[in-house]
């Protein structure tokens, strides 16, 4: 994997048109800093105004239904967001399991849709507190990817499902609490995500990126993306503004340069 880190803003249920502002400020800082890749996932309803006002980010969505079209009342296809101007899909973030019930088959299911479509994917996988204090962390993140990792031909046209795929390793407990994992305990997490992706799809699984999620800030971000498996952050509260994200874009550009 190249070593240029992909750092993603997950905008949750946040933001208006009043926001665009804030995006054009971030695009800016992209554009200074090309060593790093730059997204950010708005609310679906921004979408296609983020995409027409910046130039050097990727635009992604949140969600996708695994359905193309039909009697789904609220939801979205994948193929719609890639209309919008969507390049990728954040799935299976822990948000959507929790408030909406949604389990491994269908974050699967909803990862292939996305992949069909020419979306990139961004498949969220990541431990309760409960399942770090009795040690089952790793067993459980592990099974969670594997039971999600999108079921397609690799490499049988274009480009291979790796080099679309992205896993984010998101502990629960460290979302939004400002709480972190230890570095060790990052870089063993994300070992043992990159010895299944290869069990998966053997070589072709070591240029699957592996993000850092939950309570990424400007203050961490340089040691997190120091982490030798650590390609990258996916980033919530802290994406929001350009004083913030901005901030963590420039960090990564200094984790770049090593
Ligand atoms: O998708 C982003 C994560 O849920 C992390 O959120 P956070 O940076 O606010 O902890």
């Amino acid at each position: 994997m190249g070593h240029r880190p992909y750092i993603i803003g997950n905008w949750k249920m946040n933001g208006t048109r009043n926001s665009l502002a804030e995006a054009r400020a971030i695009d800016r800082v992209a554009a200074k800093w090309p060593q790093v890749r730059v997204g950010i996932a708005p609310p679906h309803t921004l979408i296609h105004a983020m995409r027409d006002a910046v130039d050097s980010i990727d635009v992604g969505g949140q969600d996708c239904h695994s359905e193309e079209t039909g009697a789904y009342t609220g939801d979205i296809s994948a193929s719609m967001l890639k209309d919008a101007g969507a390049s990728f899909a954040i799935l299976g973030h822990s948000e959507r399991r929790q408030y909406h019930g949604e389990t491994n088959p269908q974050v699967k299911a909803k990862s292939e849709a996305a992949l069909a479509a020419g979306l990139n994917v961004i498949l969220c996988v990541g431990e309760t507190e409960e399942q770090r204090d009795a040690g089952t962390a790793e067993a459980t993140v592990t099974r969670q990817l594997l039971a999600c990792l999108p079921d397609v031909g690799n490499g049988d046209e274009g480009e291979p499902v790796s080099a679309r795929l992205a896993v984010a390793y998101e502990p629960i407990w460290a979302i939004g609490t400002g709480r972190v994992p230890s570095l060790d305990d990052i870089n063993a997490m994300h070992d043992a995500i990159r010895a299944k992706l290869c069990e998966a799809f053997g070589d072709n699984g070591a240029e699957v990126r592996i993000l850092y999620g939950g309570s990424v800030k400007a203050e961490n971000a340089l040691e997190i993306l120091g982490c030798p498996e650590v390609g990258g952050a996916l980033v919530g509260g802290a994406s929001l503004t350009n004083e913030s994200f901005g901030a963590i874009i420039i960090a990564a550009a200094d984790d770049a340069r090593d």
